[in-house]
């Protein structure tokens, strides 16, 4: 369904301090690409908004704030991006997570679909590579981006990918101006969220932590989902007709450094 828009401090103060109370927990779990950072015309290019970073290394201090960044990127290379120590990062959409103790997940994926894997990397790229789309391998997920490909050509190219990616079993997802292949397993973003509350707060984590989530994407919906009920969850997009199960829209990057500048002011730091 479509949800009301977050857009200035005021509406954000209303909409955190009604959440939020003096002496609660919380536990902060945000999307990298499009919610952390603008989105960039490569993947290497991405950038954390520096308002953001800020704001988050004040928080990763805070000893009432848990911090994990769920992304569809690999989980070392959300670290590589976000690069704050001794918090914890879950990786190709939840299917790793490294805590910030150092332990780590990793979903069970089975060898016949392992194997697929690789021959769909290899379809992907001899079918459709070239002229702008490429194939970012990440070992068990992949995205195949198209951005680069002339407008008039990207609707094929996406419909194409999608096609293959579901020849193998695995499942597409639309994400920006690319398509996630993830396996098929009941684990997702959703999951992730769920697993890592459960693991830092114990199964009655509803009574003892405030939830935050934000995302942009359609793999984000999975933890908006999931968070229903149990969290407050933003979703990013400049669309305000969108439907989503987070609880509020809030429409650009931007929106997201004021709500974790909220945060680092007012979460209580003892
Ligand atoms: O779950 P996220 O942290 O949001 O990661 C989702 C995917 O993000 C990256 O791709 C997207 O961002 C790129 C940089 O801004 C952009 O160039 C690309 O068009 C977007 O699709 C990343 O490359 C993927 O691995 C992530 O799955």
């Amino acid at each position: 369904k479509t949800v009301p828009t977050v857009r200035d401090i005021e509406q954000i103060n209303d909409v955190l301090s009604s959440y939020i109370g003096k002496d609660d927990k919380l536990a902060l779990l945000l999307d990298f690409d499009g919610t952390l950072s603008p989105l960039a015309p490569h993947p290497s290019l991405a950038e954390i908004d520096p308002e953001s970073e800020a704001a988050l290394k004040n928080l990763a201090t805070n000893p009432n704030t848990y911090l994990a960044i769920i992304s569809g990127r690999s989980a070392e290379d959300a670290r590589e991006k976000v690069k704050l120590e001794k918090i914890t990062y879950a990786g190709n959409h939840g299917l790793e997570i490294i805590f910030w103790n150092k332990s780590r997940y990793h979903h069970e994926i089975d060898e016949e679909t392992r194997q697929k894997y690789e021959k769909m990397v290899t379809e992907l790229e001899t079918s459709l590579g070239g002229n702008g789309a490429w194939v970012e391998n990440k070992k068990q997920s992949l995205t195949f981006h198209y951005r680069d490909v002339p407008e008039v050509d990207q609707p094929t190219y996406k419909a194409r990918a999608t096609s293959i990616i579901e020849s193998y079993g695995y499942v597409a997802n639309a994400a920006h101006a690319a398509v996630e292949a993830k396996p098929p397993v009941i684990w997702n973003k959703g999951e992730a969220a769920l697993y890592i509350l459960r693991e830092e707060f114990g199964d009655n984590w509803p009574e003892k932590v405030k939830v935050i989530f934000a995302g942009d994407d359609t793999t984000d919906e999975d933890a908006m989902k999931a968070l229903k009920g149990g969290g407050l969850s933003f979703r990013v997009s400049k669309r305000s007709e969108i439907e989503t199960y987070a609880d509020y829209r809030v429409p650009s990057t931007k929106t997201i450094s004021l709500i974790l500048q909220w945060l680092q002011d007012n979460m209580n730091q003892v």
